[in-house]
């Protein structure tokens, strides 16, 4: 089956030696929804970070292999990995408001990579982008387009994300906490959303989250994470029904047991799989 990531023995640890990733290996095939789940400071980011060549220079890492559709960034130029990333990966940040420039207006940020990887003239571009954030359910994108970031709902900024995410047509989606951010219902629309994205153009979809139930509802397989450690990997159903780790079934047992904030139950599950080991 062809893969779209593959990390082997991934090792990455401080300045001062202390290890903040320990052995991960996972590979995620083509076309495939994958949660990472693990609480704060797990090793989720860390780990999206070196998969896209963007590992901060203080950190040290080593790997007997990576494999990022076909490539292995860190033995690209920096402007072949540009290429490779800004054309066939799409990211959806967790901060609405951070990753939108503040000063730039929502048209030239939405067209520029399209127009950059020579997809096709400015006119295309601004269709494209029209169609996409109808697609998103923006209802007045001719607005939308000639706005600045601040003029925005933090709901309306995720959608904008969400379309430049697939303004170049990615085959990877990586979305890290899309919806912290966002309300109850606008997190719903958008995780909705972004489902449909994945099944009508069969992307592959990774979603970076602390909350189970979510990515119970949104991904086909997890990864979970703990302290820089994979704890377990497997089909999302299958983990559910028969956690093997004791971190998941302390991780499925406070979630399924509390009708409790994700993060609040995570906060606990620590505490006790600590107190445990
Ligand atoms: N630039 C850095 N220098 C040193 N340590 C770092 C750096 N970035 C992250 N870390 C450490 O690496 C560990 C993993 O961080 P990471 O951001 O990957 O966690 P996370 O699981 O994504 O958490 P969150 O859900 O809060 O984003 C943490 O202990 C963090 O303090």
């Amino acid at each position: 089956m062809t893969k779209t990531i593959e990390i082997n023995q991934l090792n990455i640890s401080d300045t001062n030696g202390k290890p903040i990733l320990k052995d991960v290996s996972f590979s995620i095939p083509k076309g495939a929804s994958v949660g990472i789940v693990g609480e704060s400071g797990s090793g989720k980011s860390i780990t999206m970070k070196f998969l896209l060549g963007q590992l901060p220079p203080t950190l040290n890492a080593s790997y007997q292999g990576l494999n990022l559709l076909g490539s292995d960034p860190y033995q690209l130029s920096d402007q072949e990995r540009r290429q490779l990333i800004g054309r066939n990966v799409g990211y959806i940040p967790q901060n609405t408001v951070e990753y939108l420039h503040p000063l730039i207006k929502i048209q030239t940020q939405l067209i520029d990579g399209y127009l950059t990887h020579k997809l096709g003239t400015k006119a295309e571009a601004i269709q494209k982008a029209i169609q996409l954030l109808e697609y998103v359910e923006i209802t007045d994108p001719q607005r939308v387009l000639q706005a600045l970031p601040q003029e925005l709902s933090g709901g309306m900024r995720q959608r904008v994300n969400i379309a430049l995410a697939m303004m170049c047509d990615p085959e990877l989606i990586i979305a890290d906490e899309p919806t912290t951010a966002l309300d109850a219902e606008v997190q719903y629309q958008v995780m909705q959303l972004l489902k449909q994205l994945h099944e009508e153009t069969q992307n592959t979809m990774v979603i970076i989250s602390h909350d189970m139930s979510l990515i119970k509802a949104y991904c086909d397989y997890v990864i979970v994470i703990y302290n820089g450690v994979i704890q377990e990997i497997g089909a999302t159903q299958e983990i559910f029904i028969r956690p093997q780790a004791e971190y998941t079934q302390a991780l499925l047992s406070v979630i399924l047991r509390l009708d409790q904030d994700p993060n609040e139950a995570l906060k606990d599950i620590s505490y006790y799989y600590k107190k445990g080991e």
